[in-house]
């Protein structure tokens, strides 16, 4: 090689370093500038301070360089500084794994959910009376489960349709869960009801068309008993993960995400199970996942499929319904099992014994 090559390349290696530090400089400065637009709630992405800045370089650009492909170049480092921002954001969320890279593991009475083991809650869609819950209290503990699941506060879809026993379905469900030691598993809609929910559930569930009912969230939050988060209808994972983080960031950190499906434009199933957030929430936060196989499928013939997938993804626990006599159920009716299906169901999925995290 001749010297005048080895020379201009010591000054290219020379000059690139320069501009890395400086690529680098610029970016404390675009995290410094995140944290203030974080600080004041504006928004990452600012158009006109981009248009600004590529003004100001063509009006500065001497060559040898065309403006466009410079602006070209800009462009570019304008994105990987918003996405630094954003990382930066990412890092001090408290459900990230960044920040607490050990998994949480919510105890519930003694069910340690997110321990690595299969987990199971399940019950009726809706408390409808004391010998209904009781009946499915009775096979869940006959199973060796501990955790029901039962509606009391019901959101539906229509104003006329069963809204749920209130209070008194609380009451039926501490009755009949303690006749059997289990853990109940019940709604809160309002934030009002939080206090008086402590008698009476051992998780307090935040219903998919809750999931971002702020108040409810903070108020969840507030207390100490464990919150199961449902995924709202068309929630991405990030905003998931932030309705999260309103918990976390009241000081309560006993929360169980649970993916139920999301609306799509497919009609053969009643929602699409997100089977891939699973693993996604896994990675990106410390907390245990749950699927709920009932309402993502819409369909009893799905239930044993859908729960092996997410047994097999990682997730952390599932969740199905089940009604002593599903045809006369006052709310989803077609897709709850009856007791002998929730017995083959059950069967087919702990003769597995299946080690979630291998
Ligand atoms: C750094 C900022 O945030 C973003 C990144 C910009 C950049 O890298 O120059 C410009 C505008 C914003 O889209 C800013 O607003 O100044």
């Amino acid at each position: 090689m001749s010297n005048e090559l080895v020379d201009l390349r010591k000054q290219m290696d020379e000059i690139s370093l320069k501009i890395l530090e400086l690529l680098n400089e610029r970016g404390n400065v675009a995290q410094q500038i995140g944290k203030l637009k974080e600080m004041q709630g504006v928004k990452r992405f600012d158009p006109v301070r981009e248009r600004e800045l590529l003004d100001l370089i063509a009006s500065h650009n001497d060559g040898p360089f065309e403006t466009s492909t410079v602006q070209h170049i800009f462009k570019q480092i304008f994105k990987a500084s918003l996405e630094l921002q954003k990382d930066d954001n990412r890092k001090a969320l408290l459900v990230s794994r960044k920040k607490k890279p050990e998994d949480t593991i919510v105890n519930v009475k003694g069910e340690k959910i997110g321990d690595g083991n299969p987990h199971f809650i399940m019950g009726p869609c809706a408390v409808e009376s004391y010998e209904q819950v009781k009946k499915v209290a009775e096979v869940i503990a006959e199973k060796g489960l501990t955790l029901i699941r039962g509606g009391a506060f019901k959101p539906r879809t229509s104003p006329y349709d069963f809204q749920g026993l209130g209070l008194e379905g609380l009451k039926i469900l501490r009755k009949a869960a303690d006749e059997h030691q289990l853990a109940v598993v019940s709604e809160i809609l309002n934030p009002n009801d939080i206090e008086m929910a402590l008698d009476y559930v051992d998780v307090i569930q935040i219903g998919a068309r809750n999931m971002q009912n702020f108040d409810l969230l903070k108020a969840a939050g507030s207390v100490n008993k464990p919150v199961l988060l449902k995924r709202g209808l068309a929630a991405t994972i990030e905003e998931f993960m932030y309705a999260a983080e309103y918990i976390l960031a009241q000081g309560n950190s006993q929360v169980i995400l649970c993916e139920r499906g999301i609306r799509t434009y497919e009609r053969a199933t009643r929602n699409t199970l997100d089977i891939s957030a699973v693993p996604i929430l896994k990675k990106e936060t410390h907390l245990p996942v749950v699927v709920d196989v009932t309402h993502s499928t819409g369909r009893k013939d799905l239930l044993l499929p859908a729960a092996k997938a997410a047994m097999a993804i990682g997730a952390d626990a599932v969740m199905a319904e089940v009604h002593p006599d599903p045809a006369v159920a006052l709310s989803d009716s077609a897709q709850q099992m009856n007791i002998p299906e929730f017995h083959e169901f059950m069967d087919a999925l702990l003769n597995k014994k299946t080690k979630i995290h291998s």
